[in-house]
């Protein structure tokens, strides 16, 4: 499968390094948690900002015999070496206001030896060293071209924050964790480069060399160490190391070590015999190993942590996404050139090769010569009669990586015959340019001459296998083929089962299309809302069909099914009677909640996409319509009664009814009705009254083509520009 080139870098990366960056981020957990476990020892707890060199020295010279440095570490806590009265010397935490001895410095603990030996150079010494220093380097490159990606995903870095719309668990998790995520990892191996590139010298910070004159060297009169003019000036917060005279020759010093610069004192006055500031070099080898380690603060520590376990998950959920793009490949059964039907995909996640290799499994089993292959390889063979694209749309409106040079490479093509076409979009209705790629090659195909469409095209939300088995089975119709409904298009997800009680099935017709409303009681406690789905799974055929549902005020289940004649489930559910039980997965459907804060909603609905309505008719706080549009009376009978008490209880201001076959009526749809009242329905788009359309996407797509109409006639405004407002929401299959 083609993929983009930041794609290519970032995969490519991964593979390489993955098993060196999963060691590093493991032991990296461990040595993050260090700097909070010093934090919690509480050596630290003093305000060093307040506290001079020159009063802790003075303090810490009558406690003990003798100093030979003075240091604050990077969590600071105040260490010195001493020795005391019994002449034994120690390395001990101090108290900077009083010189007494805190704690007596542990060796470090042998997990955070073992984490760093294995974290620096995986017990391999300097090849080890290389290959972790080779990693950092290409997490780096990782961590960047992972940011080019979520921001194309995002539709620009501007968007970088905006909500990230549903997707599959793992691409969605990889994606969000990311935007928190790469920042500090891209820190982590910047610095992780950095210090190792010091470690090899390939970067040497050149320290200045001090420049010490003889005459310097004179001895003089001793003085205090509390009277240094220097130490009373170098506060403990700006302090690094001091180190004492090794002896009382006038030739050895006081060496001090700020966070900035680097001084020669006399021992016996305390001028400063020599002065210079560090290098930029030696600053961000400092700063490096601060950001790289997190020591000096547990709140960076955590986060190092935090982009640690997030690698850990990258690696696992990068490889978990990539099998899924990879179960795209393609096996051919003939060759291009001997074929007849030529499916085209264009797919970024994979998923729009399910739903091609269904269609071609069965052309094959038919005895179809047909060859299946991405877009970007089209190739028009003198056999050709039949291309069929199925194509998915990403970005901001864009076309998948893998047919990216469709329309370039198609302009190259040239036949002598004439070839149908069909175009199937597959898209999310949660984007603003809903399948616009699709549609894009549907109008590039038909302004060609040697093309010719044999069916209208059609786009499927969210992946939708009803709709897709309706479009293909209608295709093979107009084809003359006689196909059978595929199954086992996309694998049923794992759901937890719920115990369901009937507890009324409301049958009003007796036809083989009847629709009915059945009623169940969750056996044990269950929280969900009208808008959310019951996935039902039956063991004949293990395919989930999804029904939305409504629910009452007894905290039951509301589902409007419609029979069909060979349907499985619905042929069982409406055989269910009282006190019958089924066991069925809750999936929430957050998009497709009642709003909370929306005043006014307007329903849209045809057939059985009536189920949700029903239940968020119960207590609604806002002022509800609803359209509903179906064949006939008897159709609309199982709702009848819920729905006239709702506009009796005051839950339902307005209801229109709209039948196609009614005997002695004219055939009405539901865009008739919003025709009708356009003024209303443009006055309720700009009051920001949310839309709510549930049931057949034919209806979806003629409804949505009526409200954009009224929108652009009434308030000269596209309808995109209400949905990118949240004032639509749909549910359609
Ligand atoms: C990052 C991203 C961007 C998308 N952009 C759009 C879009 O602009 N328009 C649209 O209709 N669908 C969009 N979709 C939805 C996909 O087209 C849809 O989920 C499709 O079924 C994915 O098929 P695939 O797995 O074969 O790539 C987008 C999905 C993702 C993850």
């Amino acid at each position: 499968m083609s993929i983009s080139p930041w794609r290519l870098i970032h995969l490519a990366l991964a593979w390489v390094s993955f098993l060196f960056l999963a060691l590093a981020s493991l032991t990296g957990i461990i040595l993050g948690l260090a700097p909070i476990d010093q934090k919690l020892q509480q050596h630290n707890r003093f305000s060093l900002e307040d506290i001079s060199l020159a009063s802790t020295l003075e303090k810490l010279s009558q406690s003990q015999e003798e100093v030979l440095w003075l240091e604050v570490d990077n969590n600071g806590g105040v260490l010195a070496s001493v020795v005391n009265a019994k002449g034994e010397n120690q390395e001990v935490y101090i108290n900077p206001l009083t010189g007494e001895i805190l704690a007596v410095k542990e060796p470090e603990k042998p997990i955070y030896l073992w984490a760093k030996t294995l974290h620096r150079s995986l017990f391999l010494k300097s090849t080890g060293r290389f290959l972790i220093g080779l990693t950092a380097f290409v997490l780096f490159f990782i961590a960047l071209s992972g940011i080019f990606l979520v921001s194309k995903r995002q539709g620009g870095f501007k968007k970088w924050f905006k909500p990230i719309i549903k997707d599959k668990f793992y691409p969605l998790w990889h994606a969000l964790l990311g935007r928190w995520l790469l920042l500090p990892i891209l820190i982590i191996a910047l610095s992780g480069s950095y210090l190792s590139l010091l470690q090899f010298n390939l970067i040497t910070p050149n320290d200045a060399k001090h420049q010490l004159d003889e005459h310097e060297w004179q001895e003089s009169e001793p003085q205090k160490v509390s009277r240094f003019k220097i130490f009373n000036e170098t506060m403990l917060g700006d302090l690094k190391r001091v180190e004492f005279p090794f002896s009382p020759f006038p030739e050895d010093y006081f060496s001090l070590q700020t966070r900035t610069q680097h001084f020669i004192v006399n021992q016996f006055n305390g001028e400063i015999i020599s002065a210079h500031t560090y290098p930029i070099s030696h600053v961000l080898a400092h700063y490096s190993m601060i950001l790289h380690t997190g020591q000096g603060s547990w709140l960076w520590s955590i986060i190092l942590v935090l982009a640690s376990i997030g690698i850990l998950f990258f690696i696992y959920s990068g490889f978990k996404i990539m099998w899924s793009r990879q179960s795209g490949k393609i096996k051919n059964h003939y060759a291009l050139k001997d074929c007849t039907h030529l499916i085209l995909v264009g797919s970024e996640g994979g998923t729009t090769f399910n739903f091609a290799r269904a269609l071609y499994a069965e052309l094959i089993r038919l005895g179809k010569r047909v060859y299946l292959a991405e877009m970007n390889q089209v190739q028009l063979k003198p056999k050709l009669e039949h291309l069929i694209i199925m194509t998915a749309t990403y970005g901001n409106g864009e076309a998948p990586s893998n047919a990216q040079k469709f329309l370039k490479h198609l302009q190259k093509q040239h036949t002598s015959n004439e070839i149908g076409f069909t175009v199937l979009g597959f898209g999310s209705r949660s984007y603003p340019h809903f399948c616009a790629f699709a549609k894009e090659v549907q109008s590039a195909l038909s302004e060609t001459n040697y093309f010719k469409e044999e069916m209208p095209y059609t786009s499927i939300n969210n992946q939708s296998t009803e709709a897709f088995k309706t479009w293909m089975m209608d295709w093979c119709d107009r084809l003359n083929i006689p196909a059978r409904i595929p199954k086992n298009i996309v694998k049923p997800r794992k759901i937890k089962q719920q115990q369901l009680v009937c507890t009324q099935n409301i049958k009003k017709g007796q036809g083989l299309d009847a629709s009915f409303l059945l009623c169940l009681k969750p056996k044990g406690r269950l929280k969900f809302k009208s808008g959310d789905l019951l996935s039902i799974v039956p063991p004949e055929d293990q395919r989930e069909r999804l029904y939305s549902i409504g629910k009452s005020k007894d905290n039951e289940m509301l589902i409007a099914v419609k029979r069909h004649e060979f349907g499985v489930v619905s042929n069982w559910l409406y055989q269910l009677n009282i006190n019958n039980e089924l066991s069925a997965g809750l999936v929430k459907n957050k998009n497709f909640h009642l709003p909370k804060r929306a005043k006014q909603v307007i329903m849209l609905a045809t057939g059985t996409g009536v189920g949700p309505f029903l239940g968020m008719l119960q207590h609604p706080k806002q002022q509800v319509c609803l359209y509903w549009g179906g064949r006939n009376q008897e159709q609309f009978s199982p709702y009848r009664e819920h729905l006239e008490r709702a506009q009796q209880e005051g839950n339902l201001s307005t209801l229109k009814l709209a039948f196609s076959r009614e005997t002695n009526q004219e055939k009405s749809y539901v865009q008739d009705l919003l025709i009708k009242d356009a003024s209303f329905i443009a006055d309720a788009l700009k009051n920001k009254a949310v839309f709510m359309i549930c049931g057949s996407v034919v209806m979806q797509e003629a409804v949505l083509a009526c409200l954009n109409k009224i929108a652009l006639t009434h308030n000269q405004k596209a309808l995109c520009y209400y949905e990118s407002r949240k004032q639509l929401k749909m549910d359609c299959y």
